[in-house]
């Protein structure tokens, strides 16, 4: 891949390749923008097909990070790393000690968490090496696994887009399909059952949509079938580009809401689903709640103070929904334009000059 020319159309700022040969460490760590602060986002481990692959995946998710942080409120710019291997067979404490020391090296410009394929566990090891690590034990004063807060971001969220869709953001009575039961959607199911929706699952884990059977009355469905059953909202809480050519004339939902990152197949699809008069909550705001919660690590973690800042989930939605109508644009775009326009407010304030201690004339105002 081309990957100056990919760097300079999305305008990235840094890319780093880190090869630990005693480990097998083999990461990249990303680092779109840091306007609004450093550049905060998850750690991915995947079996990728090829090193471009690899590549591409870490670019297109620190740009979405960029996004999910400024939409999100957070002084944090983007940035995500992705460890090619396979999380269940590849991972040493080396390895993660190594990384590591590779992100201590950026002295604050990356600060990273758990993503598809690492854990608490993982996060643990490379806080021995550095601090610019988020998702780290309880036992060490943080916030632990993001999960079940992204779950209460996305039911949040998603009462939003309910109140736009039934005049209530009540989720009683509504019939609600959940694609993955993983750690972010059955806790998410967990919210929805109190509250008396009904739901309907699938799952390539079979155990995973037992559990969501037996624990909250759920009807399991086929893999395929997911999207064509008649219910009032669809959560996609699996893959990312499941809103695509073959899935979106299946859809009955009123609404989708739901945890996973990058539903949306490519934009033309978020613009079916706005003339559909489908209201999707965009994928980086509703599912913002991990972020956040990690993020509030960087202040001396304090819970109740996380979770009301998770809370304004439910107005971040309401505003992509507003400005969707405003401007008669789809809820994607609205959303894009949100975080732009955020970004490019604290760019151009600060521009203004402001001495530091680096600076050539701070030897004159000793
Ligand atoms: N964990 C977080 O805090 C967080 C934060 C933001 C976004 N997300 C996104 O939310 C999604 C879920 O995250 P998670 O942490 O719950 O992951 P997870 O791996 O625990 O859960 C995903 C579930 O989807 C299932 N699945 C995979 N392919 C499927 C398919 N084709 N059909 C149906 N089910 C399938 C898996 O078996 C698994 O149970 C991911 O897209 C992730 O990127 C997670
Ligand atoms: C920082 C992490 C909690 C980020 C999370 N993996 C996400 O995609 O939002």
């Amino acid at each position: 891949m081309e990957i100056f020319k990919y760097m300079e159309t999305y305008d990235y700022e840094q890319m780093v390749i880190c090869q630990d040969k005693q480990s097998g460490l083999k990461a990249i760590i990303c680092i779109h923008d840091t306007t609004l602060g450093p550049a905060l986002g998850g750690t991915r481990m995947w079996t990728y097909d090829s090193e471009d692959a690899a590549i591409e995946d870490a670019l297109r998710l620190a740009r979405g990070m960029t996004y999910k942080n400024a939409a999100a409120g957070l002084n944090l710019g983007g940035g995500k790393t992705v460890i090619i291997g396979d999380p269940k067979k590849d991972k040493n404490e080396e390895m993660f000690r190594a990384f590591g020391r590779y992100i201590q090296g950026l002295n604050g410009r990356y600060i990273t968490a758990e993503d598809v394929g690492t854990t608490v566990e993982d996060m643990d090891l490379i806080y021995q090496e550095t601090p610019f690590v988020t998702g780290v034990s309880p036992a060490f004063g943080s916030s632990g696994n993001p999960s079940p807060v992204t779950a209460y971001g996305v039911y949040r969220g998603m009462k939003a887009a309910a109140m736009e869709a039934f005049g209530t953001d009540s989720l009683e009575g509504k019939v609600i399909a959940v694609q993955g039961v993983g750690h972010v959607a059955y806790t998410l199911c967990k919210h929805l059952h109190e509250e008396g929706a009904s739901l309907i699952v699938t799952d390539i884990n079979k155990e995973a949509v037992q559990r969501a059977v037996e624990d909250f009355g759920a009807k399991a469905v086929d893999i395929d079938d997911i999207y064509s059953v008649d219910c009032d909202i669809f959560a996609p809480c699996a893959l990312g580009a499941i809103i695509n050519d073959d899935t979106i004339s299946k859809i009955k939902a009123k609404v989708i809401a739901g945890a996973a990152n990058n539903q949306l197949k490519e934009t033309r699809h978020g613009d079916a689903l706005h003339e559909m008069g489908i209201v999707y909550a965009p994928d980086y705001v509703i599912n913002a709640g991990g972020v956040i919660n990690v993020a509030d690590e960087l202040n001396g973690y304090n819970r109740e103070r996380a979770i009301k800042k998770v809370e304004t989930i439910y107005d971040n939605i309401a505003s992509v929904i507003e400005i969707s109508k405003r401007d008669n644009i789809p809820t994607y775009l609205a959303a894009d334009r949100l975080a732009e326009e955020r970004i490019e407010r604290m760019r151009k304030s600060r521009s203004q000059f402001l001495l530091n201690e680096r600076h050539i004339l701070s030897s004159r105002t000793r």
